[in-house]
């Protein structure tokens, strides 16, 4: 039995107040998360060659992009900074310095911008010699525990400098429980963890790399810690140890292509779900406007929405100025 004509699903999108009216998803600039990349130097903008749009600035410079996200109504910002060769090494160590790039970013823009969340990423890959997340051992396998020491020392360094939202990209095994449990000996009762729970081994993050010079020292992979991209229940164990050890918010990384992971974590669990449009889904998207075959405007917000739909609280992405711009802010 037919329900035509009784029903015409037409009928409600057939004028722009109606479209409105049944719209089941919003997306504002408060949904956004824009990520930064510090350097060194002043009055510094160094364009990323892989991400047409987007440059590398001096800690000045990131204090007028944290003062241009107020006042386009974006909560957050996401630090990478770029690490130079001379101050990578094998153990990392440049990771606890006081006074290193993010920290210096962090005590800027929280001072132009103190309404501004900082949010800052926590693992190793920015500051070891050979580009992995963790610390190696002599027959070449990334240490899970030792790196966790480093991790829960990188995120008090950088608590310490002001930062607001600590988030671990590292998929080190037990890294939020050891982070919480440091945050809390500290003092930082009310800096947030937001885990990379569900962080995949990925072909997207290649522009990310450049970006803060990991590329070109990466030796290997990083399939013995990220995950496997044919994976998905094991996200959601993923998830519940993350939320068990003192998570305030959840992540997931690659973003338009692991849609089906967001949508079943925000089902299993009642935790705020964010994803990462990460590097090469930017780079992917300004390929596709640059060729001439997407509307930069609708392309960009349509993809962003994908996210809200899928169920994200909200969204990093390297489009947040333009998007918010776009949305009228
Ligand atoms: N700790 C690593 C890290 N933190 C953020 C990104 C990627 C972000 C992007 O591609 O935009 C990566 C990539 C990687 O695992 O090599
Ligand atoms: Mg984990």
């Amino acid at each position: 039995m037919t329900q035509f004509p009784h029903t015409r699903l037409r009928r409600t999108r057939m004028t722009a107040w109606s479209r409105d009216l049944h719209r089941e998803t919003s997306l504002s600039p408060a949904n956004l998360i824009w990520p930064l990349f510090p350097t060194e130097g002043h009055d510094q903008e160094v364009p990323v060659g892989t991400m047409p749009g987007v440059s590398r600035l001096s800690v000045d410079r990131l204090a007028k992009a944290a003062k241009e996200a107020a006042s386009l109504g974006i909560p957050a910002v996401a630090l990478f900074p770029h690490t130079s060769p001379a101050r990578r090494s094998e153990d990392a160590k440049e990771a606890l310095n006081p006074d290193n790039l993010i920290c210096r970013a962090i005590r800027a823009i929280k001072d132009a911008a103190p309404e501004v969340g900082v949010l800052t990423d926590v693992a190793l890959d920015l500051y070891t010699s050979h580009g992995h997340d963790g610390l190696i051992s002599d027959s070449g396998e990334i240490l899970n525990d030792a790196t966790v020491e480093m991790l829960v020392g990188q995120s008090l360094n950088q608590a310490r400098a002001g930062c607001d939202i600590i988030a671990p990209s590292d998929m080190m095994d037990g890294r939020i429980e050891a982070i919480r449990a440091g945050l809390e000996g500290d003092g930082f009762h009310n800096t947030q963890i937001m885990a990379y729970s569900a962080k995949y081994a990925s072909a997207f993050y290649g522009p990310y790399r450049d970006a803060v010079g990991s590329g070109g020292v990466l030796k290997g992979d990083k399939k013995t810690y990220q995950m496997d991209p044919a994976n998905a229940r094991e996200a959601l164990r993923e998830v519940a140890m993350d939320i068990e050890e003192g998570a305030d918010s959840v992540m997931v990384k690659p973003g338009m292509p692991y849609l089906d992971i967001i949508r079943a974590i925000r089902d299993a669990f009642d935790v705020p779900v964010f994803a990462y449009q990460v590097s090469g889904e930017y780079a992917m998207l300004e390929a596709a406007i640059a060729a001439g075959v997407l509307d930069r405007g609708k392309g960009v917000l349509e993809a962003l929405m994908s996210f809200r739909r899928a169920g994200c609280s909200g969204v990093l992405t390297y489009h947040a100025p333009l998007a918010a711009r776009l949305m009228g802010a």
